[in-house]
């Protein structure tokens, strides 16, 4: 039997970094959603109790440092499943670039094995084990729109944003989001921005206010770190987008547009000097 699953790429609406933890984590307060950039993972139970990972993308590890093949390992040992798994990724989502592409693959990896192998773990669970693998899995095993704290692991549900187009530019660099966390200072911050702001603006469906209403504190490290993050957002912003942010810790920039017919101009003015620009929707 084979397994499909999809695994969205997501964006922060909003990220605000509280403090530092003594466990060398941030506590993070941030508003976070799935776009339609997906990569797909086929599964496919295999006689040997192994697990294989093939992909089309040269540029991930295809070993133990795969977060789908740990999802695999995690899901085997914790619920004594005996059994091999071939999972293939079909990646679309660009790698280190703030979307969680890894943490979506890892997801999509513990929602297809709890299936393929009929093992009826709650979302829950899930969540709770993917939380063992990165702090952004639980919100990939969920999707919809919601707002992540304590390291990003705890997660209440919001509803979508009003529907919009979606432009992501992704600079020709890799960014490491350990790096940037290791860099940030919380005391650098002047203004915080406001997630209760960000949920009215949702929840009123203002496209105007959440445009207004976008901010990610690790952009003062960032675009500092890389220049050419600090000129794509600022591109998008001339191009007409109607509101811009880097997601996570970059160096993705995300624009949300909500005239179709705005569109060939944003995209044709980035491709002029940025090879990776996708328009995608939200998913709602
Ligand atoms: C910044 C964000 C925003 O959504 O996303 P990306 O830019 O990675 O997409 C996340 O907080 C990233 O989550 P994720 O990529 O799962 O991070 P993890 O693997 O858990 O952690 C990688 C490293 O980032 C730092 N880290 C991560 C999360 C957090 N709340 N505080 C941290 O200080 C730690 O140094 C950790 O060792
Ligand atoms: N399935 C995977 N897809 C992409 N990257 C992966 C995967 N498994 C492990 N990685 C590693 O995880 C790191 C972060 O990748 P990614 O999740 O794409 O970043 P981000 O969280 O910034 O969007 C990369 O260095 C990559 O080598």
């Amino acid at each position: 039997m084979k397994i499909y699953e999809k695994a969205p790429a997501k964006i922060n609406l909003l990220l605000d970094v509280l403090r530092k933890r003594e466990d060398g984590f941030h506590e993070v307060e941030m508003i976070m959603t799935m776009v339609d950039l997906a990569d797909r993972l086929e599964m496919q139970e295999l006689p040997r109790d192994t697990i294989i990972i093939s992909s089309q993308a040269g540029y991930i590890p295809l070993d133990e440092k795969n977060l789908a093949f740990q999802a695999a390992r995690l899901i085997k040992d914790r619920y004594d499943v005996r059994k091999g798994v071939y999972i293939h990724l079909d990646k679309k989502i660009p790698v280190a670039a703030g979307l969680a592409g890894g943490s979506s693959d890892a997801a999509a990896a513990l929602r297809g094995l709890n299936r393929l192998w009929q093992l009826n773990i709650p979302e829950e669970e899930l969540c709770t084990l993917g939380a063992e693998l990165g702090s952004d899995v639980p919100f990939c095993v969920t999707g919809g729109t919601a707002i992540a704290t304590g390291r990003g692991e705890r997660l209440e549900p919001i509803e979508s944003p009003p529907q919009c187009w979606v432009v992501l530019a992704k600079p020709p660099i890799n960014v490491s989001t350990a790096d940037v966390y290791g860099k940030f200072r919380v005391a650098g911050i002047d203004q915080h921005p406001s997630a209760a702001d960000m949920v009215s603006a949702i929840q009123r469906g203002s496209f105007a206010d959440v445009c207004g209403g976008l901010g990610n504190v690790l952009e003062s490290v960032t675009l500092d770190l890389y220049p050419e993050v600090r000129q794509l957002k600022e591109s998008m912003i001339r191009l007409g987008a109607d509101g811009v942010l880097m997601s996570g810790s970059g160096p993705t920039v995300f624009g949300l547009v909500s005239k179709e017919g705005k569109l060939p101009r944003i995209y044709n003015g980035l491709r002029g000097f940025c090879k990776e620009v996708y328009v995608v929707r939200m998913l709602t």
